[in-house]
This record gives structure tokens, C-alpha cells and sequence, in this order.
């Protein structure tokens, strides 16, 4: 379960007061709010990329609130994907579980089970130049779930995408996310994305105190 709490997050002139919520373990939670709202901000901070000043986050029972980004067991899925342009796709899946120093055939059972699942076991050895948008999402999607992260955000991930692509990669993520198990946070503008992929959807004006600037 990820708890957030009294959570404030100064960013330059923009501050994000007493920030209180819940994700139950499994589940995923949709996050909205208007443009500026503080929504990425908030997401950064539980990602570590972000100093929170006053506050706590822990997951599973674990204060993750000061750790390294690569310890909190948490992954990102931004809008724009940033794969690495001179790398395969087997690089991205294989990634973070080299960095982690799994054993060459637990990394090479998690890309083949991953990329069953994502549905690109054909563009194993493309590099991110020969994908298209769809394509790419599942790429990010799974270089964010190679090591089983405890919590996957995403970041506006189905944003850009053309109807179809985007029907296709909401529908992989159901999938993915109750197949994997893994608790989430999303941010979407998109209301009814949001009740199609999560259980519950919160506005970050409920969770939070008035913004100052
Ligand atoms: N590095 C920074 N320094 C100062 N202010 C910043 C910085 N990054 C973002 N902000 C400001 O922080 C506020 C919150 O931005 P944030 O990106 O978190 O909002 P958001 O809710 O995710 O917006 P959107 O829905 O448009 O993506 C905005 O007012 C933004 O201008």
C-alpha cells in the first residue's frame, strides 16, 4: 500500500501543502486535476525525483520518503516515454534488472515473459527510431515493470496517442496491471480513462490544502 502523508513539496516558488492519501496495494488510483495543479510535482516527489520538506511516503509499510530513487521500488511511466535512442528494445526491458545484478537467465525469463505479455516479441532487436507511438508506450511500460516495481505512476501515458493506439494500450494496461499486481497511480485530464482503468479517482484539490504560489 502506498500512504502519502501531511506530504508538502516546495518547487521554487510553487508549494504542494499537507498531501494526504491512500493506495490500497493492487489497486490502481486515477489522480486529476486542473493544468498546474501540482499533479507531476506530487508524482515526482513519490518517484524521489523531488524534495519533499515536510511529511512522509512509505510503501508497504516501508518510509521511502528519503530514500534514492533507485531503491524506492518505484517506476515511471512519462508521457513522452524517453526511451534511450541507442538502445533495443531487449536493452529497455533488460535494464533496470542489470542494475539490480539479477542473473543473466532470471533477466532473460523476465524480458520473454514481458514482452509475451506487452505483445513485442517481434521488435526485440529495434532500436526506439523503428517504433511507432504505440510500440514505444509498450516499451516504456515494460522497462518501468522489468525489476516488479511495488508501485507503477503513470504520468499522462495514454496522452498522444491516436484513438486506436490509445484503446489498445488502455486495454494492455488492465491487463497488465492485474496480471503483474501492481498498485498504481495515474494521471490522466482524461475522466473517462479514468474510470475505465481505475478503482478510484481523486482530484488533487481534495488531497491536498489550497496551493500557494
Ligand atoms: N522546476 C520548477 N520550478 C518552479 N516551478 C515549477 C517547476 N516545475 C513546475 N513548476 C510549477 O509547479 C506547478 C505545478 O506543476 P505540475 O507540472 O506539477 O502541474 P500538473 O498538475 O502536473 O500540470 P499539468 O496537468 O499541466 O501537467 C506549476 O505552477 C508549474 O509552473
Amino acid at each position: 500500500m502506498l500512504t502519502v502523508s501531511n506530504l508538502t513539496i516546495q518547487s521554487g516558488s510553487f508549494q504542494l501543502n499537507d498531501v494526504n492519501f491512500e493506495v490500497a496495494n493492487g489497486a490502481c488510483v486515477a489522480l486529476m486535476g486542473t493544468s498546474g495543479s501540482g499533479k507531476t510535482t506530487l508524482m515526482e516527489a513519490i518517484c524521489g525525483l523531488r524534495q519533499v520538506t515536510q511529511g512522509s511516503i512509505t510503501l508497504d509499510q516501508i518510509n521511502i520518503t528519503y530514500l534514492r530513487p533507485g531503491e524506492r521500488q518505484v517506476a515511471l511511466v512519462p508521457q513522452d516515454n524517453v526511451l534511450f535512442p541507442h538502445l533495443t528494445v531487449r536493452q529497455h526491458l533488460s535494464f533496470g534488472p542489470e542494475i539490480q545484478r539479477w542473473s543473466t537467465t532470471d533477466i532473460a525469463k523476465r524480458v520473454e515473459t514481458l514482452a509475451n505479455e506487452l505483445g513485442i516479441s517481434h521488435l526485440l532487436d529495434r532500436k526506439p527510431t523503428m517504433l511507432s507511438g504505440g510500440e514505444s508506450k509498450r516499451v516504456a511500460l515494460g522497462r518501468a515493470l522489468a525489476t516488479r516495481p511495488k508501485l507503477l505512476c503513470l504520468d499522462e501515458a495514454l496522452t498522444g496517442l491516436d484513438d486506436s493506439t490509445h484503446s489498445e494500450i488502455l486495454e494492455l494496461l488492465q491487463h497488465t496491471i492485474s496480471s503483474e499486481q501492481i498498485t498504481t497511480l495515474h494521471i490522466t485530464h482524461s475522466l473517462r480513462e479514468a474510470q475505465e482503468l481505475a478503482q478510484e479517482v481523486i482530484h488533487i484539490s481534495e488531497i491536498s490544502q489550497p496551493l500557494s504560489h
